[in-house]
Protein backbone atom coordinates (compact mmCIF):
# COMPACT_ATOMS: atom_id res chain seq x y z
CA UNK A 1 0.00 0.00 0.00
CA UNK A 2 2.44 2.44 0.72
CA UNK A 3 4.36 1.30 -2.30
CA UNK A 4 1.43 2.29 -4.48
CA UNK A 5 1.11 5.66 -2.18
CA UNK A 6 4.81 6.23 -3.04
CA UNK A 7 4.15 5.75 -6.97
CA UNK A 8 1.05 8.19 -7.20
CA UNK A 9 3.16 11.07 -5.64
CA UNK A 10 5.91 10.73 -8.38
CA UNK A 11 3.39 10.60 -11.09
CA UNK A 12 1.34 13.46 -9.87
CA UNK A 13 4.53 15.14 -8.95
CA UNK A 14 6.12 14.17 -12.62
CA UNK A 15 2.89 16.38 -14.33
CA UNK A 16 2.75 19.08 -11.96
CA UNK A 17 6.38 19.69 -12.70
CA UNK A 18 4.70 20.64 -16.19
CA UNK A 19 2.86 23.83 -14.94
CA UNK A 20 4.55 27.17 -15.69
CA UNK A 21 4.28 30.61 -13.99
CA UNK A 22 1.28 32.71 -14.69
CA UNK A 23 -0.73 29.82 -16.22
CA UNK A 24 -4.50 28.85 -15.77
CA UNK A 25 -4.70 24.93 -14.88
CA UNK A 26 -7.23 22.40 -13.43
CA UNK A 27 -7.00 20.83 -10.42
CA UNK A 28 -7.87 17.07 -10.11
CA UNK A 29 -10.07 14.77 -7.40
CA UNK A 30 -8.48 11.66 -5.35
CA UNK A 31 -5.65 10.70 -3.56
CA UNK A 32 -3.65 11.20 -6.74
CA UNK A 33 -4.90 14.56 -7.58
CA UNK A 34 -4.23 15.01 -4.41
CA UNK A 35 -0.22 15.08 -4.42
CA UNK A 36 -0.21 17.02 -7.30
CA UNK A 37 -2.26 19.69 -5.82
CA UNK A 38 0.55 19.45 -2.92
CA UNK A 39 3.12 19.82 -5.35
CA UNK A 40 1.58 22.55 -6.50
CA UNK A 41 1.73 24.41 -3.19
CA UNK A 42 4.92 23.30 -2.52
CA UNK A 43 5.98 24.68 -5.70
CA UNK A 44 4.31 28.22 -5.27
CA UNK A 45 5.51 28.43 -1.57
CA UNK A 46 9.09 27.59 -2.34
CA UNK A 47 8.39 30.46 -5.21
CA UNK A 48 9.36 28.12 -8.07
CA UNK A 49 5.80 29.02 -9.23
CA UNK A 50 3.73 32.60 -9.55
CA UNK A 51 1.03 34.00 -10.53
CA UNK A 52 -0.73 30.80 -11.54
CA UNK A 53 -5.19 30.43 -11.45
CA UNK A 54 -6.54 27.44 -10.63
CA UNK A 55 -9.63 26.06 -11.50
CA UNK A 56 -11.30 22.83 -9.19
CA UNK A 57 -13.02 20.00 -10.05
CA UNK A 58 -14.60 18.91 -6.62
CA UNK A 59 -15.02 21.07 -3.52
CA UNK A 60 -12.14 18.84 -1.30
CA UNK A 61 -9.70 19.99 -3.84
CA UNK A 62 -10.92 23.79 -3.68
CA UNK A 63 -10.36 23.22 0.17
CA UNK A 64 -7.26 21.62 -0.17
CA UNK A 65 -5.73 23.99 -2.80
CA UNK A 66 -7.45 27.30 -0.73
CA UNK A 67 -5.45 25.69 2.33
CA UNK A 68 -1.82 25.86 0.27
CA UNK A 69 -2.45 29.86 -1.02
CA UNK A 70 -3.29 28.55 -4.09
CA UNK A 71 -5.88 30.97 -5.90
CA UNK A 72 -9.05 29.22 -6.99
CA UNK A 73 -11.37 31.20 -9.25
CA UNK A 74 -15.20 29.30 -10.63
CA UNK A 75 -15.26 27.67 -14.33
CA UNK A 76 -15.10 30.61 -17.35
CA UNK A 77 -15.31 29.84 -20.41
CA UNK A 78 -11.82 30.62 -20.79
CA UNK A 79 -9.25 27.38 -21.25
CA UNK A 80 -7.16 26.02 -19.32
CA UNK A 81 -3.20 25.52 -20.02
CA UNK A 82 -3.22 22.14 -18.13
CA UNK A 83 -5.61 20.43 -15.80
CA UNK A 84 -3.75 17.20 -13.71
CA UNK A 85 -6.15 14.44 -12.26
CA UNK A 86 -6.09 10.74 -11.67
CA UNK A 87 -8.32 8.36 -12.98
CA UNK A 88 -9.84 4.87 -12.71
CA UNK A 89 -9.03 3.03 -15.47
CA UNK A 90 -6.58 3.63 -18.62
CA UNK A 91 -7.14 2.01 -21.74
CA UNK A 92 -3.88 2.19 -24.30
CA UNK A 93 -5.83 4.41 -26.78
CA UNK A 94 -5.80 6.85 -23.10
CA UNK A 95 -9.39 6.65 -22.97
CA UNK A 96 -10.59 6.77 -19.12
CA UNK A 97 -12.97 5.47 -16.41
CA UNK A 98 -13.25 8.28 -13.96
CA UNK A 99 -15.35 9.50 -11.28
CA UNK A 100 -14.61 6.59 -8.25
CA UNK A 101 -13.99 9.99 -6.41
CA UNK A 102 -17.45 10.96 -7.06
CA UNK A 103 -16.12 13.93 -9.22
CA UNK A 104 -17.01 12.75 -12.58
CA UNK A 105 -19.00 15.56 -13.42
CA UNK A 106 -17.46 18.57 -12.69
CA UNK A 107 -14.11 16.81 -14.10
CA UNK A 108 -15.21 16.48 -17.05
CA UNK A 109 -16.42 20.34 -17.28
CA UNK A 110 -13.12 21.55 -16.53
CA UNK A 111 -11.30 18.59 -18.65
CA UNK A 112 -13.46 19.65 -21.67
CA UNK A 113 -11.72 23.07 -21.89
CA UNK A 114 -8.01 21.94 -21.65
CA UNK A 115 -5.17 22.41 -23.58
CA UNK A 116 -3.21 19.53 -21.88
CA UNK A 117 -4.92 17.21 -19.91
CA UNK A 118 -2.46 14.92 -18.27
CA UNK A 119 -3.45 11.88 -16.52
CA UNK A 120 -1.79 10.92 -13.27
CA UNK A 121 -1.66 7.43 -12.04
CA UNK A 122 -0.14 4.07 -10.48
CA UNK A 123 0.31 1.47 -13.04
CA UNK A 124 -2.53 -0.61 -11.39
CA UNK A 125 -5.00 1.66 -12.96
CA UNK A 126 -3.94 0.41 -16.97
CA UNK A 127 -6.29 -1.79 -18.73
CA UNK A 128 -6.88 -3.28 -22.14
CA UNK A 129 -10.18 -2.55 -22.16
CA UNK A 130 -12.46 0.09 -20.03
CA UNK A 131 -14.29 -1.69 -17.41
CA UNK A 132 -11.81 -4.46 -16.73
CA UNK A 133 -11.96 -3.95 -13.44
CA UNK A 134 -13.30 -0.83 -12.19
CA UNK A 135 -17.44 0.47 -12.30
CA UNK A 136 -18.62 2.96 -14.98
CA UNK A 137 -19.78 5.79 -12.44
CA UNK A 138 -22.89 7.48 -13.86
CA UNK A 139 -24.18 10.57 -11.59
CA UNK A 140 -27.73 10.81 -11.27
CA UNK A 141 -30.69 13.58 -10.49
CA UNK A 142 -32.17 12.06 -7.26
CA UNK A 143 -35.75 12.78 -8.30
CA UNK A 144 -37.21 9.78 -9.82
CA UNK A 145 -33.65 7.73 -9.43
CA UNK A 146 -35.74 4.28 -9.66
CA UNK A 147 -37.14 5.26 -12.76
CA UNK A 148 -33.61 6.49 -14.11
CA UNK A 149 -31.99 3.14 -12.69
CA UNK A 150 -35.02 1.30 -14.83
CA UNK A 151 -33.60 2.91 -17.82
CA UNK A 152 -30.38 2.38 -17.48
CA UNK A 153 -31.10 -1.41 -17.02
CA UNK A 154 -32.72 -1.58 -19.93
CA UNK A 155 -29.55 -0.06 -21.53
CA UNK A 156 -27.82 -3.05 -20.37
CA UNK A 157 -26.26 -1.55 -17.31
CA UNK A 158 -25.90 -3.71 -14.39
CA UNK A 159 -25.09 -2.38 -10.69
CA UNK A 160 -25.98 -0.68 -7.74
CA UNK A 161 -26.74 3.41 -6.61
CA UNK A 162 -22.87 3.93 -4.75
CA UNK A 163 -23.34 4.08 -1.11
CA UNK A 164 -20.80 4.89 1.60
CA UNK A 165 -21.23 3.32 5.01
CA UNK A 166 -24.65 2.38 4.23
CA UNK A 167 -25.92 6.09 3.30
CA UNK A 168 -26.46 7.24 -0.88
CA UNK A 169 -23.49 8.78 -1.73
CA UNK A 170 -24.71 12.53 -2.95
CA UNK A 171 -21.95 14.72 -5.02
CA UNK A 172 -20.67 17.89 -4.50
CA UNK A 173 -23.91 18.80 -7.34
CA UNK A 174 -26.75 17.06 -4.98
CA UNK A 175 -26.92 13.77 -7.12
CA UNK A 176 -26.37 9.92 -6.23
CA UNK A 177 -23.89 8.26 -8.79
CA UNK A 178 -25.08 4.61 -9.92
CA UNK A 179 -22.04 2.16 -10.71
CA UNK A 180 -23.13 0.32 -13.28
CA UNK A 181 -21.25 -2.53 -15.23
CA UNK A 182 -21.89 -3.15 -19.27
CA UNK A 183 -21.68 -6.27 -21.06
CA UNK A 184 -17.36 -6.77 -22.68
CA UNK A 185 -18.53 -5.78 -26.31
CA UNK A 186 -20.37 -2.62 -25.57
CA UNK A 187 -18.39 -0.04 -28.01
CA UNK A 188 -17.65 2.91 -25.92
CA UNK A 189 -18.45 5.27 -28.33
CA UNK A 190 -22.04 4.56 -28.47
CA UNK A 191 -22.27 3.73 -25.05
CA UNK A 192 -21.51 7.29 -23.51
CA UNK A 193 -24.56 8.39 -26.34
CA UNK A 194 -27.02 6.10 -25.12
CA UNK A 195 -26.19 6.96 -21.69
CA UNK A 196 -26.27 10.75 -22.25
CA UNK A 197 -29.76 9.87 -23.43
CA UNK A 198 -31.26 8.74 -20.98
CA UNK A 199 -33.39 10.71 -18.64
CA UNK A 200 -32.16 11.63 -15.32
CA UNK A 201 -28.57 11.17 -16.76
CA UNK A 202 -26.40 14.17 -15.60
CA UNK A 203 -22.87 12.57 -16.52
CA UNK A 204 -20.95 9.31 -17.42
CA UNK A 205 -17.52 8.85 -16.02
CA UNK A 206 -16.55 7.74 -19.76
CA UNK A 207 -13.91 10.02 -20.85
CA UNK A 208 -12.99 9.57 -24.43
CA UNK A 209 -10.14 10.88 -26.32
CA UNK A 210 -9.90 13.70 -23.69
CA UNK A 211 -6.31 12.93 -22.16
CA UNK A 212 -3.20 14.36 -24.29
CA UNK A 213 -0.83 12.30 -21.92
CA UNK A 214 -0.46 9.99 -19.27
CA UNK A 215 2.42 9.74 -16.75
CA UNK A 216 1.81 6.21 -15.04
CA UNK A 217 4.49 5.06 -12.29
CA UNK A 218 5.64 1.87 -12.05
CA UNK A 219 8.09 -0.02 -9.97
CA UNK A 220 10.70 0.89 -12.82
CA UNK A 221 9.57 4.10 -13.04
CA UNK A 222 7.48 7.04 -14.46
CA UNK A 223 6.06 6.03 -17.85
CA UNK A 224 4.85 8.81 -20.40
CA UNK A 225 2.08 7.79 -22.38
CA UNK A 226 0.75 8.95 -25.41
CA UNK A 227 -2.51 7.38 -27.14
CA UNK A 228 -1.89 4.28 -29.40
CA UNK A 229 1.62 4.40 -28.40
O1 LIG B 1 -12.17 10.39 -11.04
C1 LIG B 1 -11.78 10.61 -9.94
C2 LIG B 1 -12.59 11.30 -8.91
O2 LIG B 1 -13.90 11.50 -9.34
C3 LIG B 1 -10.40 10.20 -9.53
O3 LIG B 1 -9.50 10.85 -10.35
C4 LIG B 1 -10.27 8.73 -9.68
O4 LIG B 1 -11.30 8.12 -8.90
C5 LIG B 1 -8.91 8.23 -9.22
O5 LIG B 1 -8.79 8.43 -7.86
P1 LIG B 1 -7.50 7.95 -7.06
O6 LIG B 1 -6.37 8.78 -7.54
O7 LIG B 1 -7.85 8.18 -5.62
O8 LIG B 1 -7.33 6.49 -7.36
Amino acid sequence: MAELEALKQQAAVRAAALVQSGTRIGLGTGSTARYAILELGRRLAAGELEGVMAVATSQASEDLARSLNIPVEPLTPEPLDIVIDGADEIDPQLNLIKGLGGALTREKLVEVQARRFAVIADHTKLVSRLGEKAPLPIEVVQFGVDSTVERLRALGARGELRRDAGALYITDNGNYIFHAHFPENASLASLERSLKGVLGVVETGLFLGMATVAYVATPEGVRELHAGA
